[in-house]
């Protein structure tokens, strides 16, 4: 099932990626896209898009903690987007753009750190048992090159500290659910020049509007 079982009108798409894969680059790009063809925007980010939500991003991005803690402020944060953020927007009839979502929980906690898929699995039953993005973009690089951009643009938090094989690892799984959902995951080649890129996001959007 992709999006909600109760069918409001707007669009949840999601970006994804390990740290440095570009996503970030492509958010404002899809936004005017968007806007260029009427829809209504709300760009939005996890962990945060609340005044809740990204007190638990500082900590959650800088505070050494516990994994299930980790996994637990993780759909905290996520719990607030939905209620202040994402469910009022899709029942206006806004598209949502979200630099993260569950996704990202089960590369990162799950995959990274190796924490049980089922428990991932019951928390996001509780947080958002009937909606799933209509569409997840999986900006996909080899490690290497993920780290060559990450290491030229900005200072590093807690995630981006992490070694080799923990980004390994989350790229594992984050190509295993895409395998998973082949109809509401697709992955992007990002090792691919910006403007390929934006080519190949605008043919990927036209099928949504
Ligand atoms: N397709 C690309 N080719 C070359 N450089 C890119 C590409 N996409 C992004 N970058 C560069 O890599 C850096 C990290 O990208 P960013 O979008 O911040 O990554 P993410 O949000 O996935 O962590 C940025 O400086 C960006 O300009
Ligand atoms: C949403 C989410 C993010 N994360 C991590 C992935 C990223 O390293 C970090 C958020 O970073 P990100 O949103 O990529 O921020 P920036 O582009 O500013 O670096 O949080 C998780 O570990 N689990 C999650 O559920």
């Amino acid at each position: 099932m992709t999006q909600d079982s109760t069918a409001v009108p707007g669009k949840f798409i999601s970006f994804e990626g390990i740290d440095g894969a570009g996503k970030s680059t492509h958010i404002a790009f899809v936004a005017d896209l968007l806007r260029a063809r009427g829809k209504s925007v709300v760009s939005s980010r996890e962990p945060g898009g609340t005044a809740v939500g990204e007190k638990l991003r500082d900590m959650l991005l800088h505070e050494k903690m516990h994994l299930e803690t980790e996994a637990l402020l993780m759909f905290a944060s996520r719990r607030e987007h939905m209620a202040q953020v994402i469910e009022p927007a899709l029942a206006r009839g806004d598209w949502v753009i979200s630099d993260r979502f569950t996704d990202a929980s089960f590369a990162y906690q799950g995959g990274g750190r190796g924490l049980n898929r089922a428990k991932m699995e019951a928390l996001e039953q509780w947080v958002h048992p009937h909606l799933q993005p209509a569409l997840t973009l999986l900006f996909d690089v080899p490690l290497d090159v993920a780290r060559a951009r990450l290491d030229a643009t900005r200072t590093l938090d807690k995630f981006e500290q992490e070694k080799v094989d923990f980004f390994a690892a989350c790229r594992t799984e984050y190509l295993r659910r895409a395998a998973q959902f082949p109809e509401r995951i697709v992955v992007v080649d990002s090792t691919k020049s910006i403007e390929e890129t934006r080519a190949t996001l605008t043919g990927i959007l036209e099928k949504l509007l």
